[in-house]
């Protein structure tokens, strides 16, 4: 077997790093805010090209006027708006409830020529322009769903083959064709191993599609959390042996996802069991996942494509998607009209445009009143956030831009916040998410005269909508007929397009992700820095360490440090932090050495001889006995 801690080692540095944008001067916020709040000029371009022009007409008046209006309240002319700004796509079975956002008829227009550059750029982006500038990269998802649409016949025949390959696959482990070394003879058991898109996708559809008797149930590891992680395995139990591990990273470099599979290789190993018979790896070809998972030969690698994002990744290898696959395809189709009143994503992005002033100055509140959409609120916090949360526009100009996004499920949350959305504070939009089937057909019974458990569930959804809109709070109301894979794909498919129309909007790149690199830079020197810790406390304790990092052995280890202080005349000296610091010449990282020792001592891994972390100035510190082999991980 390969040494897969040598591979993996380097794995953190792996990441693409992304840049941010050119050297910028301080930009007041004020100005950046978009007509409402001043009659200064719009500053959000909509697209290069057309921005010049925009910035004349850059006062969306309709906005400021409309909103000193109030919503409309007259029922008879809410009817007539309902019915007029009602989208339906009849073959999904899908409608889009615009109603409750109060735009008006001049705002629409004065949106207009915003909305045909978003349109166009969409367009551009389906073809294969590079609609991520900062990685350089085309932005494909699109062409996950319509392999023809795929810029070049190189794409197509990649996109069909694969799904070709990971439906058979998948048809293979349900049938038993492919099977694990175990007696049982069969996979009983998923553990998929992945963070962030990586994750809440396949999260979100297992949950929304499971059915009640799974061939195989599911897990998830999203977290580099032990306990966590332990549970998980301790749940799986003998099951182990029949589990079959996905790890999904498309860049085969995140540090979370590596420790994940780290741990449970432990796990198989003391289980003596063969991780490689039993994994299959979801990543982008020649990441340091892929080739660890072909030099150990592990049962099956599929690709990732770099012209996918990890929050547009849904659609690609790893669940079984054709139906989903064929919603979403339908969604696109419908999200491709130009017209704005027939373009559901359109819609949403005028109403997330219209609620939040174009400036995310609202959250986003997703309550779908249904059990198995509720990982959806999750999911689409990562694609609006990660997506829309950008500190640059495509000029340069600092915006701060962005959409919150939270939400559970109905009606939960009616007994957790909806007390502070209708009367609290006013610093939201809501999306309720309506299914109109309440359970399969032939289950149902009246639990009063005339009246269904889920007659209950629909009418909490109108009851917390019709109360939170007479106290001026704004909805959209997305209904589909079922849970279904395809009104699941075509969900997905419609805040996709949504998230990339509201970006032209306000002119920003919605397929990187420059800000998350800041922590995972600064999670690296912190774990650089304890390294210098240890090596500091280390030489303290006066423990001379083994020359060579192969001798790794703890009970080796152990024995020499205890012959060692059995004959040492001057044993371990215990540290103030200050002396850590200095030492480490780090004094101006007391804070965070301060944080280190107060983990490793409640990890048993550093030794507080006097004082306690509730005052750290009277803090003293030696190494515990079992923490010496960590200089060399
Ligand atoms: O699939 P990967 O490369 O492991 O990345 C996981 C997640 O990390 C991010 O890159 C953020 O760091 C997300 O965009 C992505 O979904």
């Amino acid at each position: 077997m390969a040494s897969l801690s040598g591979l993996c080692s380097s794995f953190p540095s792996l990441k693409p790093n992304n840049r941010i944008g050119g050297e910028l001067g301080p930009v007041r916020k004020d100005s950046l805010a978009v007509s409402t709040r001043s009659n200064s000029s719009f500053k959000h371009s909509v697209a290069r090209e057309v921005s010049a022009d925009l910035s004349k007409t850059n006062d969306v008046a309709g906005l400021k006027q409309a909103k000193q209006g109030g919503l409309e309240k007259d029922p008879k002319a809410l009817w007539r708006r309902y019915v007029d700004w009602l989208y339906q796509h009849k073959e999904l079975g899908l409608y889009l409830d615009v109603s409750r956002i109060g735009f008006s008829d001049e705002f629409v227009s004065e949106m207009e020529p915003r909305f045909q550059a978003a349109f166009k750029a969409m367009e551009e982006l389906e073809r294969g322009a590079i609609a991520n500038p900062d990685e350089g990269r085309m932005v494909g998802h699109y062409w996950l769903r319509n392999a023809k649409l795929a810029p070049n016949p190189f794409l197509q025949v990649q996109i069909d083959k694969t799904l070709a390959a990971v439906c058979d696959f998948a048809d293979a482990v349900i049938s038993g064709k492919i099977k694990p070394p175990s007696p049982e003879g069969r996979f009983t058991q998923i553990l998929s191993v992945g963070i962030g898109g990586s994750a809440l996708g396949p999260q979100f559809v297992a949950e929304a599609l499971a059915p009640d008797n799974p061939p195989l149930k599911i897990r998830f590891i999203d977290n580099t959390d032990p306990a966590g992680i332990d549970h998980q395995v301790a749940q799986l139990g003998p099951e182990l042996a029949s589990t079959l591990v996905i790890v999904i990273s498309k860049s085969g470099g995140t540090p979370e996802t590596r420790n994940g599979l780290l741990e449970v290789q432990k796990a198989f190993r003391e289980a003596g069991l063969d991780f490689a018979k039993q994994g299959v790896a979801i990543t982008q070809e020649n990441s340091l996942l892929d080739n660890t998972a072909r030099i150990e030969g592990w049962v099956a690698r599929f690709p990732m494509f770099d012209w996918v994002g990890g929050r547009t990744s849904e659609m690609s290898a790893g669940v079984d998607i054709r139906e989903m696959l064929v919603g979403a395809s339908m969604m696109d189709e419908a999200t491709r009209s130009t017209v704005l009143r027939k373009n559901p994503a359109a819609l949403l992005a005028l109403c997330w445009y219209w609620a939040t002033d174009g400036i995310g100055s609202k959250d986003m509140v997703v309550l779908p009143y249904k059990d198995s959409l509720l990982l959806f609120s999750r999911y689409l916090q990562q694609l609006v956030m990660e997506s829309l949360g950008k500190e640059f526009d495509l000029d340069g100009n600092r915006v701060n831009q962005g959409i919150s996004v939270y939400g559970n499920k109905g009606s939960t949350d009616q007994h957790a916040y909806i007390q502070q959305l209708r009367e609290g504070v006013h610093n939201f939009f809501v999306t309720f998410i309506e299914v109109l089937r309440d359970r399969p057909p032939g289950h149902d019974w009246e639990l009063e005269p005339g009246v269904t458990c889920g007659d209950y569930l629909f009418g909490m959804l109108q009851g917390t909508r019709s109360a939170l809109y007479a106290n001026d709070r704004e909805s959209i109301t997305v209904t589909v007929q079922e849970v279904t894979p395809r009104s699941v794909g075509a969900l997905i498919a419609l805040y996709e397009r949504a998230v990339g129309i509201y970006a032209s909007l306000v002119n920003i790149n919605a397929y990187h992700q420059p800000g998350v690199e800041a922590g995972k830079k600064a999670a690296g020197e912190v774990l650089a820095l304890q390294k210098r810790v240890l090596a500091v406390l280390n030489e303290a304790s006066h423990f001379s360490l083994p020359s060579s990092p192969l001798i790794q052995r703890l009970d080796d280890l152990q024995m020499q440090f205890s012959h060692f202080n059995a004959h040492c005349e001057d044993p371990a000296e215990s540290l103030t932090l200050q002396e850590i610091a200095d030492r480490c010449h780090a004094p101006d990282d007391i804070e965070m050495i301060y944080k280190i020792i107060e983990h490793m001592a409640a990890n048993d891994r550093a030794l507080i001889a006097e004082g306690d972390c509730g005052s750290p100035y009277s803090l003293k510190v030696f190494l515990g006995e079992c923490n010496v082999d960590e200089l060399y991980a």
